[in-house]
């Protein structure tokens, strides 16, 4: 049986995996989340990036908003409100607020998130090992301007969702992953895996927090199995999100080639770009990285399984 891994941040990261199980339906799939996004509310602790993926392949996400869930309701929220109880800019539903509560309530008694995500993926059944990079407390901080001319932190959904990514960040702190260990299973399926694969997910604050988790990156550079990503920037513009903008932050261009060199061909061994980007190929190949243009824009799950199959051929020609 094929063992993959796959790096996953939200929306894009889930898409691609629900293509990726069609693509491979016999393999065993371990999806190693993004917890730098999580946000502690109202007491509870909030894990949108593992929630995305449990809801997408589990069969409840909220399909046009690629987040939450569906058949929504937002009780819970408007009586917070009624009580002047913010943050009103973040929308948890009434049936997404039972999963934090569930959470909360577990990690309140001991358990760990890594426990607590397996008990929740019990109901969910996504259908894939769903692990959080780590069982610690990270949170992916943006540093902007202040109008006297100084800078300040935000959190990252403050950043992406109040103030829709529009100040441009000058830096991106993943707080606490520096400190963070992999989270119990993280690093022997990574060395148990036949192919790694990175959906095109954001590369600064979806792949790059799980990265920046010590041990991880090493662990996939010294996998000795093909690393294959997907670029999540299209004629120089992100598929979808603000992917650019966390670029800028880095100091890495909006191109496929410049996100290929960014993970650069010590981590990676195949990158495919869009075809609108074919003319990218031979530049990223000449650093040492397999590359190949496909159509990368993921309109529907065929579309979705399509990408999945190209990532894995493109992972066979590179061990080949
Ligand atoms: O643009 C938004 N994204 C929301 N998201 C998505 C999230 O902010 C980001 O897209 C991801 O963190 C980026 O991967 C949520 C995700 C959840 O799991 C739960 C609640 C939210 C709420 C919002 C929201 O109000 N607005």
């Amino acid at each position: 049986m094929q063992r993959i891994v796959v790096l996953a941040g939200g929306i894009g990261g889930a898409r691609f995996l629900r293509g990726l199980k069609e693509a491979a339906p016999g393999a065993e799939i371990t999806v190693v989340g993004n917890t730098g996004d999580d946000i502690h509310l109202f007491g509870l602790k909030v894990c949108p990036d593992l929630d995305t993926v449990m809801y997408t392949l589990g069969g409840g996400i909220h399909e046009e908003q690629g987040w939450g869930r569906s058949d929504e309701t937002f009780t819970v929220k408007e009586e917070l409100a009624a009580y002047g109880v913010g943050p009103e800019w973040f929308g948890l539903g009434d049936r997404d607020f039972a999963t934090h509560i569930v959470r909360t309530q577990m990690i309140g008694a001991g358990y760990p998130l890594s426990a607590v995500t397996e008990a929740l993926c019990a109901r969910w059944r996504p259908g894939v090992r769903l692990l959080p990079m780590t069982d610690d407390r990270v949170e992916t901080h943006v540093v902007i301007g202040t109008e006297d001319g100084g800078r300040r932190a935000v959190h990252f959904q403050e950043y992406w969702v109040r103030l829709r990514a529009e100040p441009p960040a000058q830096a991106v702190v993943p707080v606490g992953a520096e400190q963070a260990k992999p989270a119990p299973g993280v690093l022997d399926a990574i060395a148990g895996a036949d192919v790694i694969l990175f959906p095109p997910s954001n590369p600064v604050v979806s792949i790059g927090t799980i990265l920046a988790v010590p041990g991880i990156r090493e662990a996939i550079a010294d996998a000795g199995v093909p690393v294959v990503g997907l670029s999540p920037i299209i004629g120089g513009a992100p598929v979808r999100g603000m992917a650019d903008k966390m670029l800028a932050a880095v100091g890495v261009e909006s191109t496929a080639a410049a996100v290929a060199g960014h993970y650069g061909s010590g981590l990676l061994d195949g990158w495919l770009v869009d075809t609108a980007d074919s003319g990218a190929v031979a530049g990223v190949e000449a650093a040492g990285i397999r590359c190949r243009a496909v159509p990368l824009l993921m309109t529907d799950a065929g579309a979705a399984a399509g990408m999945a199959r190209e990532a894995l051929a493109l992972a066979g020609e590179v061990r080949a």
